[in-house]
């Protein structure tokens, strides 16, 4: 049974909690902006093991300094559902152990 679509409302509460995460389109996304490139590369291993035990994943892109992740929810139809701003959640809760600037 896939999850249910959230509501502007629920996203847009969610997401308040979460520093750069907004909702663009039928997706969330963040950018998080590094000191170095290598400190960009630890929190895209870091997301990917989270993803990985969610079996939840974005759109995960590593720049020179930057993590970019947008995400919804395939199975629900490409729409924004609990798991995406869960993933996203739990993304926000390393991303300054990480070095954010
Ligand atoms: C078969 C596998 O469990 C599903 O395809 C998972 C994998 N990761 C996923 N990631 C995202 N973003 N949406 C999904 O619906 C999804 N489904």
């Amino acid at each position: 049974m896939p999850a249910a679509p959230l509501s502007q409302e629920e996203i847009q509460d969610r997401l308040t909690g979460l520093p750069g995460w907004s909702l663009e389109g039928d997706r969330i996304t963040c950018t998080y902006r590094f000191h170095s490139h290598f400190a960009a590369l630890g929190l895209t291993v870091h997301v990917a093991a989270i993803q990985d035990e969610l079996n939840h994943h974005s759109d995960l892109t590593l720049g020179y300094n930057t993590v970019s992740l947008s995400v919804n929810t395939h199975d629900a139809g490409g729409v924004v559902t609990e798991h995406d701003v869960n993933l996203a959640a739990r993304v926000a809760a390393i991303a300054d152990g990480h070095g954010v600037r």
